[in-house]
């Protein structure tokens, strides 16, 4: 169970694949953990030296108490570069992992090749539902958000015939420790990264859920329409669209990977 103590915090990590080959990072999204990309990990290992880690405040990674910011879920992505010498990597983030693809666009294009982001924006919702949330679940625990992950997270058919599926992954929010998770929903409020994102020079691919009711395809075509050449590929699928439609998400990297 690797971890690099970064900016003061433990951050759990995992890599596969060769060195030698070129550097591919996952970021999860918000109430997940690094085991989401199992079937990228599983498809690209042979192709990449895969680096997933669990983002702050989520699975084995430490969750010091909030709020987090952008800026420092950005820096932890750069300083565990630094701790695994890989000067430039390719970025997939999904969501709040996206957010932070977003921000190491903008502030450290240095140190990506290309970026994937996946069902994501630059203002995720809204800093009233964000800061609404947070206070719940500091107030509550992660009880209800848990009960309610799945129609967040995946279409009605998905869930009706990927039961096992949807449950695990809301079973698995339900032991998140519940600050890290309010602080992430802290640097969600606090994120808008719209008026920057112009500035991303690496070459992006947006992926969408057509049926994402949380960052919509019109988000997607509003990143795309800012970041200079980046390319849109909109999947059948809801929020979590490398685990609702995996195979396609994965013939995406690969296809822009390569
Ligand atoms: O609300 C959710 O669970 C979906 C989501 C919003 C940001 C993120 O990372 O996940």
């Amino acid at each position: 169970m690797p971890i690099a103590i970064i900016n003061d915090t433990c951050i759990h990590y995992r890599t596969e694949g060769d060195r030698s080959l070129p550097a591919l990072v996952f970021s999860n999204s918000l109430g997940t953990d690094l085991s989401m990309w199992q079937e990228q990990a599983d498809a690209l290992a042979g192709r990449n030296f895969l680096v997933r880690y669990d983002t702050r405040g989520h699975g084995l990674s430490a969750s010091p108490p909030g709020p987090y910011s952008i800026d420092q879920l950005g820096t932890d992505v750069v300083a565990l570069l630094d701790h695994l010498d890989i000067e430039k990597a390719h970025f997939c983030g999904i969501s709040m992992g996206g957010v932070t693809g977003l921000w190491l666009g903008v502030h450290a294009p240095k140190r990506l090749n290309r970026l994937i982001l996946a069902n994501t924006a630059a203002r995720v919702g809204t800093a009233d539902g964000w800061r609404t949330r947070a206070a719940a679940v500091r107030a509550q625990g992660l009880g209800a958000i848990a009960d309610s992950a799945a129609s967040r997270w995946f279409t009605p058919e998905f869930v009706q015939h990927q039961p096992a599926v949807a449950d695990a992954m809301a079973n698995k929010l339900r032991g998140q420790n519940y600050e890290g998770y309010a602080a992430c929903c802290d640097a969600l409020a606090s994120a808008d990264l719209r008026a920057e994102i112009h500035a991303i020079t690496a070459p992006t691919l947006i992926v969408a859920g057509a049926a994402d009711p949380v960052t919509t395809v019109a988000d997607a075509e509003a990143l795309r329409s800012a970041i200079p050449g980046a390319l849109v590929a909109a999947l059948p699928a809801s929020h979590i669209s490398n685990v609702e439609a995996p195979a396609q998400f994965t013939r995406q990297l690969l296809e822009f990977l390569a």
